[in-house]
């Protein structure tokens, strides 16, 4: 018996694990008929979520992004909240396998029944990858988990297209020795509104205390306009993790007081809308068979300097029947 868009619902609304688990399934297909029922699911869900914290984490592999989840979201159930954790991993679509979100590196976690835990989806473009994630974010919520932590490594875009799906972005960075800002990529750090520097533990932790106080002043040069916290934490020992979503809380109360919450949400969404334009309008050139049938002469002309590639670019949107004025 096929399972019909009214099954998916009342399962995820039940909080059931088997249907929230069919349900992204379902949002992560490509299948025409699949992505009809989809967005049939999401319309029937969207009244039921929105009211989670929704939080990105991310950090250079190494950084120790699964131990620091796995700790924070037992701290999250302990306080009686449900923790879904997704992942934006667009390289799983090249190795076909993803690593975020494994619950092998999350294993209390995977055994904590307040949790829910789905690796990045490994098919399709970071623009793929991300629609799933954000779809799969309704359905959690719909599911009644109040705290989504999506997880992303510092892959292409992947920490944009994060940035543009939660309330607040936190960036975990490590001590290092000289410059402190080495290794973390400047558009990271003016995503970010929490920053914590992991591994303050043991024989570590001066260290990691001298890199946050150097990674806040260098942020006050940075970005004038406003104050981000930098903290020390250790996600294998615990220690800083509550201060920390005590800031994580504190940003999203902040944003609530002055309306930017809702004024970021509202952006996210308009900005989401263009992206699905911008995604599916590519997805129709590249299947354009009049496109297809030129392509391979038009770029061995321009590879052979026979067209330029501005002239070239007009020869395939005439051919896909959309040439700009
Ligand atoms: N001392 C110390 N080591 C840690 C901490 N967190 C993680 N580690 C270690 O760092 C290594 C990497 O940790 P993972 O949690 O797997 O994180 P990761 O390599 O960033 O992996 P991703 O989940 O892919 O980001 C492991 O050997 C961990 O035991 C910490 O807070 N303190």
């Amino acid at each position: 018996m096929s399972r019909t868009v009214e099954d998916y619902a009342r399962g995820v609304k039940e909080g059931s694990r088997a249907w929230i688990a069919r349900a992204i399934t379902l949002v992560e297909s490509s299948r025409p008929d699949h992505r009809a029922m989809a967005q049939r699911l999401l319309v029937e869900l969207a009244p039921l979520a929105g009211r989670a914290r929704r939080v990105g984490v991310t950090g250079v592999p190494g950084v120790g992004k699964s131990t620091f989840v796995d700790t924070l979201g037992t701290l999250l159930t302990g306080r009686g909240h449900r923790v879904a954790v997704l992942a934006v991993d667009p390289s799983s679509t090249r190795t076909g396998g993803s690593i975020l979100g494994d619950k092998t590196r999350m294993s209390r976690l995977a055994a904590d029944p307040a949790a829910f835990i789905r690796p990045s989806p490994t098919s399709g473009t970071l623009g793929g990858v991300a629609k799933a994630t954000r779809e799969a974010m309704v359905v959690v919520e719909a599911a009644g988990y109040d705290v989504v932590l999506v997880e992303t490594v510092g892959v292409g875009q992947s920490e944009t297209a994060v940035a543009d799906m939660v309330d607040t972005f936190l960036l975990l960075a490590l001590a290092r020795t000289g410059d402190q800002l080495q290794g973390i990529k400047k558009g990271v750090l003016e995503l970010a509104d929490v920053i914590a520097v992991n591994k303050a533990d043991g024989p570590h932790e001066p260290d990691a205390r001298r890199a946050a106080r150097e990674l806040a002043g260098a942020l006050r040069l940075l970005r004038s306009e406003r104050t981000v916290p930098v903290l020390t934490c250790s996600g294998l020992e615990g220690a800083g993790m509550e201060e920390l979503w005590r800031q994580v809380v504190a940003h999203q109360e902040a944003m609530e007081v002055s309306g930017e919450l809702s004024a970021r949400r509202r952006a996210q969404q308009v900005g989401w809308t263009w992206a699905l334009v911008t995604e599916r309008l590519l997805a129709g050139l590249r299947g354009h068979p009049e496109v297809a049938a030129i392509a391979p002469e038009v770029e061995r002309l321009v590879q052979t300097g026979e067209l330029t590639p501005s002239l070239a670019a007009d020869r395939i949107l005439d051919a896909f029947g959309h040439r700009p004025a």
